[in-house]
């Protein structure tokens, strides 16, 4: 999404705010095979007036019409993301044992984003906590794609590797789809191949590989027990790396799917229809409130830097949903951080076991 459109697209909407007294909500949920510590048999909401600001305000307007406490369930992907790792380590325990074999990822970095640094550096923490085995190439910014394409093709051929994951963005020059393309799909634990993608969109077809932070939201709601099916469910954002391929796998759970973008006329009245909202944009804050059904779900994708000189990075982290409002209307919703963004490194830990299981037939 082009950030300056949606920024002005989004604004007015973004600036409004609208009184809450009194909610009781109560959500209907099933039984999910794992985590009884994250199930639920309801999720409540409940709160009452109180008059606050709203830390969300881009203007200097204070929202002295907002009101309630917060009390919606925080959705703690950093604790469910620690269990899914677990049990991922007992899996690769069990195959090691049984097959001799450890699966494997490789993690190709071109350039030098700080972002990128950290982010694949976690990565490969993540993977030694697990015992997937990693494999790390870091190449100049102003390398070639036929280098990138090159160290591709040999995980492509190496049976150590289960796994290849081309962080990205790539720099400018490269051209994202032909090496995301290179990338065999047996290999593509990022789910990023038109091919799995495309499956991903068909009926009764299976990807391989699914996205992994798709993947982490719908696993989030289900280790909620979040039910799903017949649900409204709007998305908000339409990347190929969340937004997309997240409409298609709640549709494959059988919700009623909406998806709203930067030219979406009327973003917040189709977002007040949500059972479920995933937002998936990058605009810090651009979820008011006033855009959220009373006892829904939201799980806040953004992962966006805000100036803060209290903070000793000199930044923090805030989503695309403003916590503060929206905890007060919602039933249950993600923090950020620690909310999808290490569910994200969970499913890609989990996708790469899958990889590496299906490359030796070990069940
Ligand atoms: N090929 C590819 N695959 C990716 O999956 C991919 C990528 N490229 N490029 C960049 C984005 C971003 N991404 C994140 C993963 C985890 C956190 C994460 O764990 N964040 C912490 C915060 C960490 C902090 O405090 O800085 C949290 O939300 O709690 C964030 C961002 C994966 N990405």
């Amino acid at each position: 999404m082009a950030s300056a459109a949606a920024a002005t697209m989004f604004s007015s909407a973004a600036d409004s705010c609208s009184r809450r007294v009194f909610l009781i909500t109560t959500l209907q949920v099933r039984p999910t095979r794992s985590s009884s510590a994250f199930l639920r048999t309801s999720i409540t909401v409940s709160s009452h007036a109180r008059t606050s600001a709203s830390p969300c305000s881009s203007s200097s307007v204070v929202n002295a019409a907002m009101a309630a406490e917060t009390s919606a369930k925080v959705i703690d992907g950093k604790s469910v993301a620690k269990v899914i790792r677990e049990e991922i380590a007992t899996e690769i325990s069990r195959m090691k044992e049984s097959t001799g074999v450890v699966p494997g990822l490789a993690v190709i970095l071109v350039g030098d984003r700080k972002d990128s640094a950290t982010y694949v550096r976690n990565k490969k923490k993540a993977c030694e906590s697990v015992g997937i085995k990693s494999y790390e190439v870091c190449l100049a910014e102003d390398s070639s794609e036929q280098e990138v394409l090159k160290y591709i093709s040999s995980f492509n051929d190496d049976p150590s590797v289960n796994g290849i994951l081309v962080q990205l963005p790539l720099p400018s020059h490269m051209n994202e789809q032909n090496i995301l393309n290179a990338v065999c799909i047996e290999k593509d634990v990022d789910g990023f191949n038109p091919l799995n993608i495309g499956r991903l969109a068909m009926r009764d077809r299976e990807p391989l590989f699914v996205p992994c932070t798709p993947k982490g939201c719908i696993e989030l709601l289900h280790r909620y027990g979040v039910s799903i099916k017949g649900k409204r469910a709007v998305v908000i954002g339409r990347s190929n790396i969340v937004g997309m391929p997240a409409a298609l796998l709640l549709q494959r759970e059988d919700a009623t799917v909406s998806i709203v973008h930067s030219r979406t006329k009327n973003p917040e009245e189709i977002t007040r229809e949500a059972d479920i909202v995933i937002s998936a944009v990058g605009q810090p804050n651009m979820v008011r409130g006033s855009w959220i059904k009373p006892g829904s779900v939201i799980i806040d994708v953004g992962i966006n830097p805000v100036e803060d000189a209290k903070s000793p990075r000199g930044y923090r982290l805030v989503g695309d949903v403003c916590y503060e409002e929206a905890s007060k209307i919602a039933s249950a919703i993600t923090p950020v951080p620690g909310g999808v963004g290490p569910m994200t490194i969970a499913m890609l830990l989990s996708n790469t076991l899958a990889a590496a299981k299906r490359a030796n037939s070990f069940e």
